[in-house]
């Protein structure tokens, strides 16, 4: 990682987080570090991103501060060592959960047998003081990670869910003595001690929290095993030898051989023999693709048949791999609107609990039946520890780390967050014809000589003028010549006029080739060519005029068939209840014929480049929320400004800057793949946020004793932690169903 990245953006991961309300105070925390531009902490994976010019130095410092801990995190990481650690944390909070429960499990059945100290009888103090010490060790064991979280988090004048069940669990075990050695005689003062309810709130928390990072591990699966693709050797071509060296050391420009069934390690450009690679692990495409000398070969990809050299031309960082991975990460550490306001609320959820707990003592303290001391203390106890908000700040950030998972897994690769939440309610579309609706490899299909000029001539002059155009039709003119072997000629004063064609001067003669209306502007008139065009045109190819010293020359036809499944995935977006729209440079003739065989209604044709943002924009002011899907080449703009730019990139073309979502496999068909995806993934988060409010706002009361004067209903405090512990595990499965529900 250079100096300048490191300064730019940088990963943390934050150790000792419990709930949303850490969330907020290490964000705050890590704001308050001057040169930090944005934060976003990310409760699901525990990790910051921290964007600005500052030093990693300081920002770990003011978390630490702040009562956590926290690492910068570098480069590749291993994901098999990451498992290794999430598998021995999950034991430990499992085998601390076993002893809390058989600790509680054992005081249970010697209160059945009437061996507990209990007030009031012959019996009650047996085992006085042992089962204090007893249930105090087994505290000390069990909860040593929520004590010092809480601890921590009083050093640093905060409360968060670890405070809530230190002062839970802490309270019911110093009650329970207190009550014994003082009370002891005075009868039925509490029907028990709450040792066992003290130890079986921790068996239930560490049983949650440990299944619940099982569950958050299954939730990374996906960036694990984009991580997993990066070989992590190469075999290099050095002085005609080949040897294996770690891949850090490949250089670019370097040769590098792959033979069958081999991963394919740094990106380049495939220079000797032939083969096809499995790009299904980056693309979602299950056909193997074709490589001959020239085509790019992707890092992670596996090889198939045959062995081949080629050119490393993207390392490290630049690979589509690492820079497909760096996507989903941020994607999945970016907050969607929903989630900020989901932390707002759990921020000020613990003292709002910490205070109704006081208030709950209080009035029952007060009102209460006799023992009012007993009933107070039960009653505010179970309100601490009912009302953990941990439910609430995993809500979004575990849903959208599955939901951006699961696209990358399919490939689209989702940039933003935002992108997430609005995809679902888009209302337009709107359709780059070229590359988009069509295959984007347009190709001659005919060529036609006028006023005196050969077919051969034609294509002389139009492919010597598109020989310094990139547009895709250029290519297309150009791979025409070089099958009919005619030699492109040198051209003077080249000017490419941009949605309409190219100029140039050969010979003092002046060479037009274009659209109609460039030649039309050069004065030529076309009347008596009309129907020849528009039959070309109606038949869906797009002619393109030759004109030399302003007389009309030729026509040079060429076909962009649709995709094969383009119409299916209009039509999939219609019954979405989707306006779709087409919009392209062509002529309308052509532009329509396309359309139709899309299935597409609304065309705008003739829509010069830098105007596709302005038709976006005016569909946004007609109240549509707007997705554009181009292939980022010159509908930059368009995709910038709609709601939710969709790029189609072909093949590992990731760094497309201006979409928020990249579609790797060209394929329309994604397309509403992300619309759904969207909607399922806010559908999942609200469910999340509903579960865990409801939950909380539902047994907040009864746990306070609000049932009580008319039911005669109390809340065993054991249940509340039996139901706490179940509310997260809940909202973890209830993500992970993302990953299996079909879009
Ligand atoms: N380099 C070129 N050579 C010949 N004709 C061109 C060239 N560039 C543009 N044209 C003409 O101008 C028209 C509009 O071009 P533009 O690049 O705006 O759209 P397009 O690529 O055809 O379609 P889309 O808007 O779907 O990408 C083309 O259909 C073509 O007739
Ligand atoms: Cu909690
Ligand atoms: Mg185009």
């Amino acid at each position: 990682m250079s100096k300048e990245e490191t300064s730019n953006e940088l990963r943390l991961s934050i150790l000792g987080m419990s709930c949303a309300g850490c969330v907020s105070v290490v964000e705050s925390a890590l704001n308050g570090v001057p040169g930090v531009t944005e934060v976003s902490v990310n409760f699901a994976d525990h990790s910051a991103t921290v964007k600005g010019e500052t030093d990693p130095e300081r920002l770990i410092r003011a978390v630490k501060d702040a009562g956590y801990e926290a690492a910068v995190m570098e480069g590749f990481e291993n994901p098999a060592e990451q498992e290794e650690q999430e598998l021995a944390r999950y034991r430990i909070l499992l085998k601390k959960a076993a002893v809390a429960g058989g600790a509680g499990a054992l005081l249970m059945l010697l209160e059945m047998a009437n061996w507990l100290p209990d007030m009031g009888s012959a019996t009650g103090r047996w085992f006085w003081p042992e089962v204090a010490i007893l249930t105090l060790a087994v505290l000390v064991y069990s909860g040593a990670h929520i004590y010092r979280g809480a601890l921590k988090a009083l050093l640093s004048g905060q409360a968060n869910m670890d405070t809530l069940i230190a002062v839970g669990t802490g309270a019911a075990w110093l009650y329970s003595c207190i009550v014994i050695e003082y009370y002891g005689s005075l009868p039925s003062l509490a029907k028990h001690a709450y040792f066992e309810a003290a130890v079986v709130i921790l068996a239930f928390i560490n049983l949650g929290s440990g299944l619940e990072t099982r569950a958050r591990g299954k939730t990374s699966s996906a960036i694990r095993q984009l991580i997993g693709l990066q070989p992590r050797t190469a075999r290099v071509v050095r002085n005609g030898a080949e040897l294996d060296v770690p891949i850090e050391e490949v250089g670019l420009g370097e040769t590098l051989r792959v033979r069958p069934g081999e991963k394919i390690a740094v990106d380049g450009v495939l220079i000797e023999g032939h083969s096809s690679v499995d790009e299904s692990m980056l693309t979602g495409e299950p056909m193997p693709a074709e490589k001959i000398e020239g085509s790019t070969v992707a890092a992670g990809t596996i090889n198939q048949s045959g062995s081949f050299l080629f050119k490393a031309t993207r390392i490290g960082r630049d690979t589509a791999l690492a820079q497909i991975i760096h996507s989903v990460r941020q994607a999945q550490n970016s907050k969607p609107e929903i989630a900020r306001l989901a932390d707002r609320v759990s921020a000020v959820f613990v003292p709002a609990v910490i205070g109704l707990a006081v208030f709950t003592f209080l009035v029952w303290y007060g009102f209460g039946p006799e023992p009012s001391l007993g009933y107070a203390f039960v009653t505010s106890m179970t309100v601490l520890v009912i009302a953990c908000p941990c439910a609430l700040g995993l809500a979004t950030p575990i849903s959208v780390m599955v939901s951006v998972g699961k696209a990358a897994q399919t490939g689209i690769l989702i940039r933003q967050g935002d992108a997430l939440q609005t995809a679902g309610k888009l209302t337009c579309l709107v359709l780059d014809k070229t590359g988009t609706v069509t295959q984007g490899k347009p190709k001659v299909v005919s060529i036609e000589g006028a006023g005196g000029f050969s077919e051969t001539e034609v294509l002389q002059l139009a492919s010597s003028l598109e020989a310094g155009s990139e547009h895709p039709l250029a290519a297309a003119v150009l791979t025409a010549a070089r099958e009919h072997a005619v030699q492109p000629k040198k051209m003077a004063q080249f000017k490419a006029i941009t949605g309409h064609g190219v100029e140039a001067t050969q010979d003092g003669r002046r060479v037009v080739f274009g659209n109609r209306a460039l030649l039309e502007k050069e004065g030529i008139d076309l009347a008596s060519h009309q129907d020849n065009l528009a039959r070309l045109s109606a038949e869906g190819k797009t002619p393109m005029l030759l004109a030399v010293d302003r007389q009309f020359a030729g026509i040079v036809a060429v076909a962009d068939p649709i995709k094969p499944d383009s119409a299916a995935a209009v039509q999939r977006l219609r019954n979405l209840g989707i306006r779709v729209l087409m919009v392209t440079g062509d002529n309308p003739i052509t532009a329509r014929a396309i359309a139709r065989e899309a299935g597409i209604a609304e065309v705008r044709a003739q829509v010069l480049p830098q105007d596709k943002a302005a038709v976006v924009r005016e569909l946004q002011a007609q109240g549509e929320t707007v997705g554009m899907v181009g292939d980022g080449i010159n509908d930059a703009p368009a995709l910038a400004q709609a709601d939710v730019g969709l790029a189609i990139g072909t093949g590992t073309d990731v760094a497309i800057e201006s979409a928020d979502v990249v579609i790797l496999q060209g394929s329309l068909m994604k397309v509403p793949e992300v619309i759904r995806l969207s909607q399922l993934t806010v559908a999942n988060i609200k469910q999340n946020l509903f579960g865990a409010f409801f939950y909380n706002t539902i047994s907040i009361p009864v746990a306070a004793g609000l049932l009580y004067p008319f039911a005669g209903i109390l809340l065993n405090p054991m249940i509340a932690g039996a139901a706490m512990a179940m509310s997260s595990l809940t909202v973890v499965s209830n993500a992970n169903r993302l990953r299996w529900q079909k879009l």
